[in-house]
């Protein structure tokens, strides 16, 4: 009948072959049959062929795409009329599969049992194992037992050179953990001071994969374009590799902690302080701050200094397009001298720095679009004070078509370098001056934190780094482009997966 599959050799997963009698069930001969997916529902789809008594049938597997990025492991049965024939197939398969140096052999995983719905666990050996070994991956899996085991490990224990990639089960929280512990093991490792803000640091050699069982999932989302584990395990199995940008956040010179989606001081940082106390709630632990703080409104007053990027592809305010995997070829921050700083004075509801998209559930085109993962910027994003109802229309513009930067109190500039000061903070004297009133007003703050009615807004609010709350509010932030590489290749656009899914002759 002629029609035909075609499936690339880098999207096969394995190929199995297993001895069986012809049954009355069987469609026979010369011929491919796709046969199910490997996880969810029977697809069964029979091709042309002619009857034959005994076959060998040699099992293959490989992606498919569905709808929304997300990807499923599907199963074709091949069988020919020549043993012989068949052989040749499945050797030339292997051989070529094998050839393909990018896919992992041996992965290190971590599982946190406790993040998000607490499901990690389950999700990893339910879903995500059977690929592995399906795949001919080894791991060694570690369920961590205290929060910074995976860190902890990473940076003193781990024999890194066994593996070819680390795998974290887990939310954003967990995947901080494991870069933190990565980044810090590398500069040990190759002689860099981590606590100086003018180190350039070492790039990871390590991939890592995500295999998303948070409460956000952010990082999961905004790299493979869905929080699936099955999609993120094949992504993992076929080799991808995304470079992504890290941000270094200091203090006065010390090291605090990496950031590589938000770092927001003010809404987010507030939302995030409050919802730690909600831990119970789970994931909605967010939804419930974040209404309670649009609604006690507070904005915060400081400074904003930032180093403008230069010679890159693109602004913030471009389309909402998000390219696969291509990487600026030109350096972003040509000169970083001091008249080169531009300086922002204001009173601001929300101090946001995206050095990703974003992209969540909650937001599925994020906080900031069209930032691009592995282009060593950060969008900073300012948001002024200005009246709930328009502050809302900012917020609700994250879930629609709508530019959530084209609004007047709205600011947004692509920078590789930024700093903060809250106003309370800006020198010696003023700290002297402001003493009393700053201890009067801390002790405010508290209770005007536990009883936002009052109305009256804290001096301070507290950086949200990528889900964890910094204890400083003067902080200097770096991006290093392409610090580390994940098991991922960008979302991918409809023409991509369209060329790629249309069945063509073999
Ligand atoms: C009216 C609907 C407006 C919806 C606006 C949605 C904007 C959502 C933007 C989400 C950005 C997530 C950035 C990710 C940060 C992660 O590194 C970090 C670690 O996982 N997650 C959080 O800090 C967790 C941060 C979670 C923030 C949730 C904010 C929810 C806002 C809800 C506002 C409700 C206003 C309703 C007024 C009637
Ligand atoms: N065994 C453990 N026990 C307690 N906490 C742990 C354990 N392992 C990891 N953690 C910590 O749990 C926190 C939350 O983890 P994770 O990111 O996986 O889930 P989450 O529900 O998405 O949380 P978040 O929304 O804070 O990112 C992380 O900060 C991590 O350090
Ligand atoms: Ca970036």
């Amino acid at each position: 009948l002629g029609v035909c599959h075609s499936v690339s050799v880098t999207e096969i997963i394995c190929v199995t072959e297993e001895e069986e009698e012809n049954s009355s069930k069987q469609r026979d001969d010369g011929s491919w049959r796709k046969i199910k997916e490997r996880e969810g529902k029977d697809c069964r789809q029979a091709f042309t062929g002619k009857k034959t008594t005994k076959k060998t049938p040699r099992h293959m597997f490989y992606v498919e795409r569905g709808r929304n990025h997300r990807w499923r492991c599907v199963e074709i049965t091949f069988r020919c009329p020549d043993r012989a024939m068949c052989q040749h197939w499945v050797s030339g398969i292997r051989d070529q599969l094998a050839a393909i140096s990018s896919r992992p052999k041996q992965l290190l995983v971590y599982i946190n049992p406790y993040g998000g719905k607490r499901q990690g666990k389950r999700i990893y050996e339910q879903k995500v194992a059977p690929l592995f070994a399906q795949a001919g991956i080894s791991t060694h899996v570690i369920v961590t037992e205290y929060a910074n085991h995976a860190r902890d490990h990473l940076r003193t224990e781990a024999e890194l050179k066994r593996f070819d990639g680390v795998v974290c089960v887990g939310g954003d929280g967990m995947f901080s953990e494991i870069i933190h512990g990565l980044i810090w093991r590398t500069q040990m490792d190759g002689g860099v001071d981590p606590n100086s803000p003018e180190e350039t640091l070492l790039p990871c050699s390590l991939r890592i994969g995500i295999i998303p069982a948070g409460s956000t999932d952010c990082i999961c989302f905004a790299t493979v374009g869905t929080n699936d584990p099955v999609t993120s395990a094949l992504h993992i199995i076929v080799g991808d590799s995304q470079p992504m940008d890290v941000c270094s956040v200091h203090h006065n010179n010390a090291f605090l902690r990496y950031s590589v989606s938000l770092l927001g001081y003010g809404f987010y940082g507030d939302v995030l302080t409050d919802s730690e106390r909600k831990r119970w709630m789970g994931p909605a632990r967010y939804d419930f701050s974040g209404l309670k703080m649009f609604l006690t409104h507070h904005y915060y007053e400081g400074t904003v200094s930032y180093l403008p990027a230069k010679g890159i592809m693109g602004t913030p305010r471009d389309g909402l397009t998000l390219t696969v995997n291509k990487c600026p070829l030109s350096t972003v921050c040509v000169s970083e001298s001091e008249d080169e700083w531009r300086t922002i004075r204001g009173k601001f509801l929300a101090i946001n720095a995206a050095s990703m998209s974003c992209a969540c559930p909650r937001s599925p085109k994020g906080l900031s679009p069209s930032a691009h993962l592995a282009d060593g910027t950060t969008d900073l994003i300012l948001v002024r004070k200005c009246s709930r109802f328009n502050f809302l229309r900012h917020l609700i513009r994250h879930t629609s078509k709508d530019d959530q930067f084209d609004l007047g109190f709205v600011e947004v500039h692509r920078v590789c370098r930024f700093r903060f000061m809250p106003r309370h903070c800006q020198s010696d004297s003023d700290l002297e001056l402001d003493l009393q009133e700053n201890s009067k007003r801390q002790i405010f703050s508290q209770i005007c934190r536990d009883h936002p009615a009052c109305g009256c807004t804290p001096i301070y609010s507290s950086w949200n780094c990528d889900g964890e709350i910094l204890n400083h509010t003067a902080i200097d932030v770096r991006v290093h482009c392409q610090l580390i590489k994940l098991f991922a290749r960008g979302i991918e656009e409809m023409a991509v997966f369209e060329e790629i899914t249309n069945p063509c002759a073999i």
